[in-house]
Formats: C-alpha cells, structure tokens, sequence
C-alpha cells in the first residue's frame, strides 16, 4: 500500500456497533423528541436549525407536526442534517446526565491510538453531526478520544454516496486522496472514496461480504 499520511472513518458498524447506534442512539433521540422541542421550541440555535427546516419544506411546521416529521425520520434512518443537528442536541443531554456511553470497538481504539501515535492523521466521516461525533468520542469507557482526532466530517460536506464529498474532504485535509485510507462497513461509500482516489478497507465485523475493497473482520487486520 502507497504510504498512508491519515485514516478517515466512518463510525456505525466501523469504529462502533451498529446496536449502539440503532437501538440505543436513535431510540434515545426518539423518545426525548418531544421534551426536547416543548422546552427548546424558542432557543435561538434550536430556533435556527428548525428555520432550515422549514426553509427546505418550504413551509413552517408547527411543534406537533415537527415532531410528528422528525419521529418518521428516525425510524426511515433518514440521514439528514436537520435530523442529525437535533439527534446531537439531544444526545449532548444524554451523556451529560450520565445516561449515554458511546461505544467503541476496542480494536478500533487500541488500532487508533497506535496510528496517532505514529503520526498518522486521523478523521472521522459521518452521517452523525459532527456535535455528535465528538460526544460519542469524549465519552467512551477509554476516556475522553477527541484528542486523537485531527478533524471531523459530516454530512454538511455532502453525502457519504457522493465521490465529491471525498474529494473535498482530500482538499479540506490537504492530503493527496490517495495518501488516504477511508475505513466504512458500507460498500456504497467506499466505492465512492475510492472513485475519489482513495484507498480504502471495508470491516465485515459480524458476517462474510463479498467486496470489491480490502475486506477485514477487525481494525487488528489493517496493516498501514
Ligand atoms: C455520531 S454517532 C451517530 C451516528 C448517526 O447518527 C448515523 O446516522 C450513523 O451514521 P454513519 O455515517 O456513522 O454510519
Ligand atoms: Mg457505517
């Protein structure tokens, strides 16, 4: 492999169980959807990312019927940024009152800090709002993980099916695509950083996959 100046990965089902996720981040955010907007409904940031909301419908939305739209979403994963900013506030409540964890393969963590202590770049490139994204990472059973981190992505930059959102990670990064190794349990998008100019490895942690890409069970497996 062409030498690898910095790791960029996704999290569900890559560095974190996709359970963790599914059944405990979503449907945390869905059940304090409804506490969540009755007493942020008029705070000026919560205000601000419901205004591109309405923006995007084109319409305002009343609290019940945002409610009513943002619920179907969680349960269509959709992976939307107004979603996504609105899961992270409310997961941000979640970890401060104690009641969240985030989780992290250990093989992730102990692969992750060997490659930053080897000077190698780390980012992460999720749908998850970047809020969200550093608090699953400063709130894990191995203690606060932001530090290793250089940089983190979401779908602000655009779509993870989308080869131009690699492309302008690669230039926001400033590190040649194809110095980079883009991790993910999902071959649509590494189909797409690889379109990029990436290199990339896809982890099959809990069944066999056929893929076009490195496939490995585990971060142990990644040799850089
Ligand atoms: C930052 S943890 C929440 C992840 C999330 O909301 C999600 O939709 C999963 O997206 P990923 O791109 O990490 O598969
Ligand atoms: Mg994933």
């Amino acid at each position: 492999m062409a030498k690898i100046l910095a790791v960029l990965t996704d999290i569900e089902g890559t560095t974190s169980s996709l359970s963790f996720v599914k059944d405990v981040l979503f449907p945390y955010s869905k059940n304090k959807l409804r506490s969540f907007l009755d007493s942020h409904w008029d705070d000026e940031r919560i205000r601000a990312i419901l205004e591109e909301l309405f923006n995007k419908l084109g319409k305002t939305l009343s609290l019940e019927e945002t409610l009513e739209l943002l619920t179907k979403w969680i349960d269509e994963d959709r992976k939307d940024t107004v979603l996504k900013e609105i899961q992270g506030y409310i997961w941000e409540e979640g970890y401060q009152k104690g009641e969240l964890m985030g989780h992290i393969y250990q093989d992730a963590y102990k692969k992750l800090k060997e490659w930053h202590s080897r000077g190698i770049k780390l980012y992460v490139f999720s749908s998850g709002s970047v809020k969200a994204q550093k608090l699953l990472f400063s709130h894990t059973p191995y203690g606060d993980l932001t530090y290793l981190f250089s940089g983190y992505f979401d779908t602000k930059v655009g779509s993870k099916k989308d080869p131009r959102s690699y492309e302008t990670i690669a230039k926001t990064i400033n590190i040649d695509p194809d110095k980079v190794l883009f991790l993910s349990d999902l071959e649509e998008e590494l189909d797409c950083a690889k379109m990029a100019g990436m290199k990339t490895t896809r982890l099959a942690r809990d069944c066999e996959v056929q893929s076009k890409h490195p496939t490995v069970k585990d971060f142990y497996s990644i040799e850089i």
